[in-house]
């Protein structure tokens, strides 16, 4: 077939899903994904886990890395006070051209800026180009390989203040290397893990991470 699997989950989403409604998006995507093709989306029980840290810790500026398809950026800006906004950084031409259009589809353009570019290039940028004073929340969600050097970039950048979230998707499965012993060692951070199923995969565990940032402002 033409297509690749993203732009399919676009195509249904746009037939399916409710305009301008990010629960309708979300709701869809997960039926996209039980029934037609799976996708690594931060769903479900991942996604609840990460509703609650939103909801109690009310975050202005947040940033993840690793869009995909826009599931998770539309999660946690569904949950945003009015003035929050969210800056999401996608490497893949591909997902990023497809999450644009799922943020669009759930009315949440204003709030979330989707960058295609490499993470650590915009990490370094975000004070002098994107504007942003500090981080309230950050999400790991790209290549598990490269979470240590972009949490080590963040804190380079002094990007944290005490109070800020970082929240590790995929720390079992598919692993962060050397990302747990880093962020569990360390002196500037509260760790609590979280089993959770793999997602749309009942028979699966995986785990994520959540770090509470008390270091040094
Ligand atoms: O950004 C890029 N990948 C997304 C990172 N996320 C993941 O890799 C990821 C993978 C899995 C996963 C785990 C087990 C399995 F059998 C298949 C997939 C689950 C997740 O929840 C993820 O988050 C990317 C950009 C590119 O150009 N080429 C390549 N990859
Ligand atoms: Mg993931």
């Amino acid at each position: 077939k033409g297509t690749t699997r993203e732009q399919r989950a676009l195509k249904y989403l746009k037939e399916h899903a409710r305009q301008g409604d990010p629960d309708s998006v979300l709701e869809t995507f997960d039926e996209f994904c039980r029934t037609q093709e799976w996708a690594m989306n931060a769903a479900e029980e991942k996604g609840d886990i990460l509703d609650e840290i939103v909801r109690e810790l009310q975050p202005t500026t947040c940033l993840e890395l690793g869009t995909y398809c826009g599931y998770s950026a539309v999660r946690i800006a569904r949950n945003l006070s009015p003035s929050a906004r969210l800056i999401t950084i996608e490497v893949n031409p591909d997902y990023a051209a497809v999450a644009r259009e799922v943020v669009k589809l759930a009315g949440l353009q204003d709030k979330i800026e989707v960058i295609n570019l490499d993470s650590a290039d915009v990490i370094r940028e975000l004070k002098n180009t994107y504007d942003v004073t500090k981080l309230d929340l950050v999400f790991l969600d790209h290549w598990k390989y490269l979470y240590i050097r972009d949490i080590k970039l963040i804190e380079e950048e002094k990007l944290l203040k005490k109070g800020s979230v970082v929240f590790a998707d995929n720390v079992i499965i598919p692993g962060a290397p050397g990302y747990l012993e880093y962020i569990r060692g360390s002196k500037n951070y509260k760790s609590t893990f979280y089993s959770v199923h793999f997602e749309y995969m009942d028979d699966m565990k995986d785990g994520v991470e959540k770090s509470v940032y008390i270091g040094d402002e």
